[in-house]
């Protein structure tokens, strides 16, 4: 495996690292008691408007390598010079001068040591962040550049990191006035994913304990993760020392020792005058360098990471420097871990500080150009941070924290005391403890003494069958472990004492030990030593518990903390709650005073409906009526009388049904409703104006019928009148006039006075119509048993005698008034309401 844990890069602390240290090493942040006012810096602190961007260029293989560059005096503006060879591949700088020149608030060149870049880009922000304002610091640049240099820094030259430490705890040493709570935690993103760097144990981490980024009232946290207390520069850069150790580094094709992670190192700081509480943080970041496609796999996989989390910041960089951005626009901070875990002080809440690092290497070249893009959009970005002053709710969460913290102590102490109690009770106990430890030792020797014997007779049974020299060396081996015993117990009164453990006391493990003395007789100088070491166990059990009620005392923080945050999380869900059923009561009014509307309406279509009805059946009637009057003007109607039209039709013929499946909605249906019902009611109006005017129309046709029914009665009354004088003449004709007999054919008597007693009045369809038919083949009943006279012309007849001129006059007028008669009547026939289709048929 090519990464590798790397051997600590924190540099010796300098001069000023020491002196600081010097003056703040015993500072005990719990038990400092309030004194004098506020921080100095405090007074000089503002908010920055812009980003503070600077570069520093790595020291060049080559002082020529600057050639590519020009510089201003005033150290704050680079120039891409004619000898770039970006311009030079542009064919010059004409038309480019902007693009090509970049200004920021610094350049540094080697060999200015980060110390001059500290204190004028970043001691400013470790002002502010002791005021209570948060800070971030971050070293951007291409692989090799000088990043984790710049950050960390060497012996030589000390990096940013220590320096600001190194500033917080100056700053807290010229504010004794104020209380200060620093903590520290260190944190890597690796391939995407968040690590802590503090926990010592190398145990793989389980995944449910790995550090996640969670979003709290607006703020960025990462939860679960180690924060230590510190006092001291040397315990910080302790905890830098010992995260650097766990960093992933590894060998690329341009640096030997590449980090291959983006770390976050930070402190927190919390101080107190009085009611005055402040909080903030100071993260200084070294980002992962952004590289070409790496020859090695594995380099590879981590560049690809490395590589999209830097475009991602560069992305959300690039959103955050647009002037024409809307505010509030979406910015894709959760597009990366790393933007994510910066959105807070991206966002605006710190002041931020980029140190962009640099190669003037000709063949770094378009690397360092984007580099410098880099920065001049992040010197475009605007922050407003705001003091982070904690709040009354907090304050007394903190203080609660405090008593805890206090509480702990005193067990801490406690503990302590009663160690060391435990320890003199030892000592004063001592001398009665020899005195049993000797009354113990001498019943010891006695069975022992017993079993010997026990052991020495056997022998001596079993000696008797064999020799009797080993009895006589059991018995001295004997005699002598006893006296080396109590010789031991003589000589040394002290340590055995030593070796009775209070806290156990155990006259068995004693004996042990002293039995494995008695057997071996170079033990006797072991037994400090293995008491020595007893006692150097016990130091480090208690150390241990030391350090697990420390770890009880950050736990029971962070938990305080956890349980401040759900209270919090509890009130917004309260209120949540509140909004929500107060929108629900909102929407159940609407939805009532909808169900109202909607039953005026439905209440408003029945009424129309049964409108709708009533004009149906009128419209019904009414056609029922027209067709019997005028067929030929209807028009064509559906089954309710109304005019046939397909759309109209269809929403008849809807069924209920039908209608209640329609996906339109109800209110869509009911304007359809209503405007159909509109359109009947205006149809129904139509017809009515129509048969109105049928009906004037039949009035006046009526009376017309009347008229001519006159006419034709008056006729008939003439008809009648003249008839009998036509008999006279007839019969006057047939007595009289012989000679026209022969044109004549005869007439029965009986037909005569048929013809002539006709005098009831005549129907339709009566003989009397036959006769004056056109009907060729029927005989007028004047010549019905007589042969029909042929045609004579009325100047004939005239001419045949005057009686016959009378006759012809009198037959003339006759059938005038009959053919006028027939054309009256049948006017009335065809103008009268109560004709039927048969009288009709009949007529025709
Ligand atoms: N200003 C400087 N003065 C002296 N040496 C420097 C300077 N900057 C960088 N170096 C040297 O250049 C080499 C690469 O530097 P460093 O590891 O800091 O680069 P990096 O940008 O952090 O790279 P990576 O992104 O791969 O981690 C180191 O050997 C370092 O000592």
């Amino acid at each position: 495996m090519a990464v590798t844990a790397s051997p600590s890069p924190v540099p010796a602390t300098s001069e000023r690292m020491k002196r600081s240290s010097r003056l703040l090493g015993v500072r005990d942040f719990a038990n400092a008691s309030p004194r004098v006012k506020s921080i100095s810096s405090e007074s000089s602190v503002s908010n920055a408007d812009k980003v503070t961007v600077c570069v520093r260029f790595k020291p060049p293989s080559s002082p020529d390598c600057y050639h590519a560059y020009e510089f201003s005096e005033d150290g704050t503006t680079l120039t891409l010079s004619n000898t770039h060879p970006t311009v030079v591949k542009r064919n010059g700088k004409a038309g480019r001068e902007k693009e090509y020149t970049h200004r920021f608030s610094g350049v540094y060149l080697s060999p200015e040591p980060t110390l001059a870049l500290y204190e004028k880009q970043i001691a400013p922000l470790v002002a502010k962040a002791m005021a209570g304002f948060n800070s971030t610091i971050f070293a951007y640049g291409q692989t090799g550049s000088g990043k984790t240099h710049t950050m960390s820094g060497t012996s030589e030259d000390v990096g940013i990191i220590p320096l600001a430490v190194s500033g917080v705890f100056e700053a807290i040493e010229q504010n004794p006035g104020r209380q200060y709570l620093l903590r520290v935690s260190y944190l890597e993103i690796y391939n995407e994913t968040l690590r802590d760097m503090l926990p010592s144990s190398k145990a793989p981490v389980n995944e449910k304990d790995r550090p996640v980024i969670h979003v709290v009232d607006g703020n960025v946290v990462v939860r679960p993760l180690q924060e230590e207390i510190v006092r001291t520069p040397e315990e910080v850069l302790g905890l830098l020392e010992r995260g650097q150790r766990n960093r992933r580094v590894g060998a690329t094709d341009w640096n030997e020792r590449s980090s291959r992670s983006h770390c976050v190192f930070t402190m927190t700081i919390e101080s107190r005058d009085g009611e005055d509480l402040r909080q903030s943080r100071l993260s200084l970041i070294d980002l992962a360098g952004s590289e070409k496609a790496a020859s090695n796999q594995e380099r590879l996989a981590e560049g690809k990471h490395i590589n999209r989390s830097l475009l991602a910041l560069g992305t959300v960089i690039e959103l955050l420097s647009d002037k024409n951005r809307r505010p509030g626009s979406h910015i894709p901070y959760r597009n990366s871990k790393l933007t994510h875990l910066l959105e807070s002080a991206l966002g605006g809440n710190a002041n931020i500080a980029v140190i962009c690092t640099l190669s003037a290497e000709t063949h770094h070249s378009s690397e360092t150009l984007e580099s410098l893009k880099f920065a001049s959009r992040c010197a475009q970005v605007e922050t407003q941070a705001t003091q982070g002053i904690v709040a009354s709710s907090e304050k007394a969460l903190l203080q609660a924290k405090e008593e805890e913290i206090s509480k702990l102590r005193e067990q801490i102490s406690t503990l302590t005391s009663s160690r060391q109690k435990e320890a003199i009770q030892e000592e004063h106990d001592a001398p009665e403890a020899q005195h049993k430890l000797h009354d113990e030792l001498e019943l010891l020797e006695e069975r022992r003494n017993r079993l010997v014997e026990q052991l020495r007779i056997l022998n001596s049974e079993i000696l008797s069958s064999h020799s009797s020299s080993s009895s006589a060396v059991a018995s001295t081996i004997g005699q002598l472990m006893r006296r080396r015993v109590s010789d031991f117990i003589r000589a040394h009164p002290g340590k055995v004492m030593q070796a009775a453990d209070p806290a156990t006391p155990s006259r068995r493990a004693v004996s042990s030990k002293i039995t494995l003395i008695d057997e071996d007789d170079s033990s006797d100088n072991n037994i400090s030593s293995d008491l020595f070491k007893a006692y150097k166990r016990q130091r480090s059990v208690d150390k241990e518990h030391h350090n697990v009620l420390l770890a009880r005392l950050t736990a029971a923080e962070s938990v305080t903390a956890e349980f401040q945050t759900m209270k919090q999380e509890v009130e917004r869900l309260k209120q949540c709650l509140v909004a929500e059923s107060a929108k629900s009561q909102e929407l159940m009014e609407q939805l009532l005073g909808r169900d109202r509307l909607e039953a005026q309406q439905n209440r408003r279509i029945r009424d129309l409906e049964s409108r709708l009805s009533a004009a149906v059946t009128e419209g019904e009637e009414l056609k029922t009526k027209r067709s019997l009057s005028q067929p030929a003007m209807l028009p064509s109607l559906n089954e309710a009388g109304l005019p046939l039209e397909p759309s109209h039709n269809k929403h008849r013929t809807n069924s209920p049904q039908q209608k209640l499946s329609d996906p339109v909605t109800i209110s869509d249906r009911q304007k359809v409703q209503c405007s159909t019902c509109e359109l009947y009611i205006e149809r129904s109006r139509t017809q009515e104006t129509i048969i109105q005017g049928q009906q004037s129309t039949n009035r006046a046709l009526m009376e017309k019928v009347g008229e001519w029914q006159q006419r034709v009665h008056d006729q008939d009354a003439l008809i009648q009148r003249l008839l009998p004088k036509m008999q006279q003449v007839i019969q006057k004709e047939n007595t009289f006039e012989e000679p026209v007999k022969e044109n004549f054919a005869p007439a029965t008597p009986d037909k005569k006075v048929k013809a002539v007693e006709r005098t009831e009045p005549r129907e339709y369809g009566s003989p009397y119509r036959t006769h004056i038919s056109h009907n060729s083949s029927s005989k007028p009943y004047l010549y019905n048993d007589r042969p029909r006279p042929l045609p004579m012309t009325e100047t004939q007849e005239s001419n045949f005698s005057p009686r016959g001129h009378r006759r012809v006059t009198i037959e003339h007028d006759i059938h005038k008034l009959q053919s006028m008669n027939r054309v009256d009547k049948t006017r009335s026939l065809f103008l009268s309401p109560d004709r039927t289709s048969s009288d009709i048929s009949e007529f025709r």
